[in-house]
């Protein structure tokens, strides 16, 4: 088994829409991806995930920009010649062939002889810790066994690209995990540059870097830790899930909102530096972002808490407690302003983090990250979806 020749991959500011439809599915997409390099593509439904890979693999011709590899245009160039192997969702393998047989077919089809096909087919599906399965039928195969002879079909033809569109989505957590192991063997050994489009974000994690597309735009590509750390736009933390949003303002070293204030660390404050050389607004009107973890609820009077706050709701995730808390007053005209906050399940009396409850909330160390509004931290939410909350002590400095 040989390993191909790896090969950058690029699009270059594609412009696409989609025959009949009046608004254009990809808008000025650029990625680049490192030969042996794997990035995931994720975003929502509908943001144009399959449409960026199909255009990748030339099934689509874009409007406008270009597809690279290795520096070479591939407009013009038909998806059978572009040296790139396509996985689905749903395997697609040939029914009336063996399961050898139709990892063999690619090697069949470009003239390599029955016997010759068929040991090279064998070899790729021991990477796939599949040999005994050779001669069976597809039918007679699991969800996760087909897509494992697929992975290895895909393969078989030597790729110098691999394009995975949501490969394993269809398959129940414990084999999806297990394939997720073996597509980090299988590339440690044969290093095709890989896309993959994925809703899972444990399955985006495989990659080196993630990129994040919202209605046809690249908002942010990095590694995963990065996207967490510092979202560049609230649809990002949207597609990352696990964030309370809350409107409010920054001013005297703290966020304002309808909790009271939340004072910021050094290196939070000078995030919001930045956010204000870029949006040239003076006091930012900003959107905290809060992963759960970020805040530990506590005992009422704990002296590390920043306020108090009643709890809403109730989540039990596995081990971990978390409660919805909103502020103890609602003033009249704030928009509603609530936080996700872990449970410190060793110092916290349980039944006041109950529903109903009152609890303080203290920071844990885990940063937050800041959204601006108006022209944004990436200039790409040109606003919140909701209205900010007005203060509970509104800075005097404080401009709209
Ligand atoms: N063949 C088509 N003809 C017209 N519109 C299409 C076609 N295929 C997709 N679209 C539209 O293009 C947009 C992007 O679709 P695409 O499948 O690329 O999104 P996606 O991000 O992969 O979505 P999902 O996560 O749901 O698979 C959607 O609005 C979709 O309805």
């Amino acid at each position: 088994m040989t390993r191909a020749d790896e090969a950058t991959v690029e699009l270059s500011d594609v412009y696409f829409t989609h025959p009949g439809r009046d608004r254009p599915t990809l808008s000025g997409v650029d990625l680049y991806i490192e030969a042996g390099d794997m990035l995931a593509l994720i975003g929502p439904s509908g943001s144009g995930k399959t449409s960026a890979l199909r255009i990748l693999a030339g099934l689509e011709e874009p409007d406008r920009g270009d597809v690279l590899v290795e520096g070479v245009s591939q407009l013009g160039v038909a998806p059978e010649r572009r040296s790139m192997s396509m996985m689905f969702q749903r395997p697609l393998l040939f029914p009336h062939l063996s399961v050898v047989d139709n990892v063999a077919f690619s090697a069949r089809v470009s003239g390599v002889a029955r016997d010759a096909a068929r040991d090279r087919a064998r070899a790729f599906l021991d990477l796939v810790h599949l040999p005994e399965l050779a001669l069976r039928r597809t039918a007679q195969l699991s969800g996760g066994q087909e897509q494992r002879v697929a992975l290895a079909r895909a393969l078989a033809a030597s790729p110098r690209v691999l394009l995975l569109d949501e490969p394993f989505s269809a398959l129940d957590p414990g084999v999806r995990a297990s394939m997720h192991d073996l597509l980090a063997e299988v590339r440690a050994v044969l290093e095709p540059t890989t896309v993959m489009v994925t809703h899972d974000l444990d399955e985006a994690a495989l990659a080196g870097r993630v990129g994040v597309l919202v209605d046809g735009t690249i908002h942010q590509i990095g590694t995963v830790a990065a996207l967490y750390r510092r979202p560049a736009s609230l649809a990002v933390a949207r597609v990352l899930g696990g964030f309370s949003e809350v409107d409010g303002q920054i001013t005297g070293g703290a966020h304002w909102s309808g909790f009271g204030g939340f004072p910021l660390t050094r290196q939070e404050l000078e995030q919001v530096v930045a956010l204000q050389n870029v949006t040239r607004l003076g006091i930012p009107t900003s959107t905290l972002l809060v992963r759960r973890e970020a805040l530990r609820a506590t005992a009422v009077g704990d002296p590390s808490s920043m306020f108090t706050a009643r709890v809403s709701a109730v989540r039990q995730r596995g081990p971990v407690r978390t409660v919805v808390v909103v502020p103890e007053e609602q003033h009249p005209g704030t928009a509603s302003a609530r936080l996700e906050v872990e449970v410190d399940t060793r110092a916290q009396d349980f039944s006041a983090a109950d529903r109903g409850g009152r609890v303080g909330v203290s920071r844990t160390g885990v940063p937050v990250a800041l959204i601006c509004d108006a022209s944004g931290a990436a200039g790409l939410e040109a606003t919140s979806s909701r209205s900010s909350s007005p203060l509970s002590q509104p800075p005097r400095t404080a401009r709209r």
